[in-house]
């Protein structure tokens, strides 16, 4: 038996501490965005930031080139001809050339580049060796500047290269790395372990009666990561106090997770521990259901240590709408990031009200209209398996032609981008 949707006072902007019965799904929302605040920053090395948030400034330390330099093969050349040669890498005085590659480091005195195609090296007078303009060359090819990128061409020393809040590609990594970055600060992103309990879940082949095929094993870190978490491991329990109580103090190896997200055991029958687990590790809920279907058992708390915990219900379903209802706020916030908006779009079909609760249904696209998918029972994926988002339909439910809330999935952000360059965020 489940209990009874309680909210459990916690500080936040939109949550009122008188408020005694189940927060709404938008408060829900709101109240996982913000119990966290962004975790610290950590240096990596510039391989390994691609795809983080720079949160400090990288700025060119030195001119960017550092040095002038030739653009071409040829001769480093002082004067307009022609030219005695000498030894490369040397001061030039008027009317000497010296031989340069491409890249190489101009030396003092020389004002321009000859590219080897246009000029030509006999031997003079006495021994020594003569450049000569080809008959052929270039208009142009000796005035000063020709062929040399000067120093700062690309940045001055002390500009901004990247600001902080960039999201690292790996073509601003390459550009850190030239401006002599060895370690970039970056936002850390949250560690996320999963608890998955039932001793009904097996996790292969073909389940007898009374046995089901673990659901979020297969699927869960790769959701993780896809709302901006890194994934800490996966351990399966049974349903004894005891392992609930392991599993949550985390004794696991390795350093303890930022969030803890366990499944099943969010109801009040005797094998459902996760409140009881979180009382005896002097832990606090923040969230004790919430009114909405499906996923109305969720639960979220905070451990003495700072660590957060959410539990999933066991229905597939109901476990990933309220993964994305307090999942994706609490790694948003501990990950720096702003809370998903949700996308105003025209319903297509009519959805009846459902007193007192807001209703996530994975939908699909046609056009312009969105429709609640088939087969989306609390404890089916089929449906949310072909959906391209979930609309979040208010208690009093949705007439068809009229405007309702949907927010993509975290595996469907073309649908996401696609939607949100034709019609208004909320
Ligand atoms: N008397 C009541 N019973 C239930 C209520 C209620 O209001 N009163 N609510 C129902 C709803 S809604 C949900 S959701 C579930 C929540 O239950 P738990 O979170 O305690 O989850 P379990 O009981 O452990 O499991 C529920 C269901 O999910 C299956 N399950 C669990 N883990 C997995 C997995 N890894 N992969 C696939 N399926 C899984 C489990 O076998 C059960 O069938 O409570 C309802 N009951
Ligand atoms: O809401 Mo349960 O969470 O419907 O399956």
């Amino acid at each position: 038996m489940l209990a009874q949707a309680t909210f459990i006072d916690v500080p936040g902007p939109t949550v009122s501490a008188e408020r005694r019965h189940a927060p709404s799904w938008a408060e829900a929302r709101q109240l996982a965005y913000h119990c966290a605040g962004p975790l610290p920053p950590l240096n990596l090395r510039p391989a390994d930031a691609i795809g983080r948030t720079l949160t400090a400034n990288i700025t060119a330390s030195q001119d960017l080139p550092h040095y002038a330099s030739s653009a071409m093969d040829g001769w480093a050349i002082n004067g307009n001809g022609p030219w005695v040669m000498t030894t490369a890498g040397l001061p030039l005085s008027p009317g000497e050339a010296s031989v340069i590659a491409t890249g190489g480091l101009i030396p003092a005195g020389a004002a321009a580049v000859l590219r080897k195609e246009s000029g030509v090296v006999v031997d003079g007078a006495g021994g020594a060796r003569q450049l000569t303009l080809k008959p052929d060359a270039k208009l142009g090819e000796t005035l000063p500047g020709r062929h040399i990128r000067p120093a700062g061409e690309e940045a001055s020393a002390g500009e901004v290269l990247i600001p902080a809040g960039t999201l690292l590609n790996p073509a601003h990594i390459a550009l850190a790395a030239v401006a002599g970055s060895d370690e970039l600060q970056v936002q850390r992103k949250p560690s996320v372990a999963v608890v998955l309990t039932g001793s009904e879940v097996v996790t292969s082949g073909e389940p007898a009666p009374g046995q089901v095929r673990d659901a979020f094993g297969p699927q869960l870190d790769t959701v993780i990561s896809q709302l901006g978490g890194e994934p800490r491991g996966q351990i399966r329990i049974g349903d004894s106090y005891d392992e609930w109580l392991a599993a949550l103090a985390g004794g696991q190896a390795g350093s303890l997770p930022d969030v803890t997200i366990t499944t099943g055991g969010t109801g009040k029958s005797g094998t459902d521990h996760f409140r009881d687990a979180i009382a005896a590790l002097g832990g606090r809920l923040l969230l004790d259901g919430i009114a909405m279907r499906p996923g109305h058992p969720a639960v979220m708390a905070e451990l003495p240590d700072g660590r957060f915990v959410i539990g999933l219900p066991g229905n597939p379903l109901a476990a990933m709408m309220a993964l994305m209802t307090l999942g994706e706020p609490l790694l948003a916030a501990l990950g720096n990031r702003p809370l998903q908006s949700a996308i105003l779009m025209t319903s297509g079909a009519d959805i009846d009200p459902d007193p007192g609760r807001t209703r996530l249904m994975p939908c699909t696209l046609v056009h312009d209209l969105v429709f609640p998918a088939s087969h989306t029972g609390p404890g089916m994926m089929r449906g949310l398996a072909w959906a391209d988002g979930y609309m979040a339909v208010p208690p009093a439910g949705a007439a068809a032609g009229t405007p309702v809330q949907v927010l993509p999935l975290p595996w469907t952000t073309s649908f996401s981008s696609e939607v949100r360059t034709r019609v208004p965020m909320v």
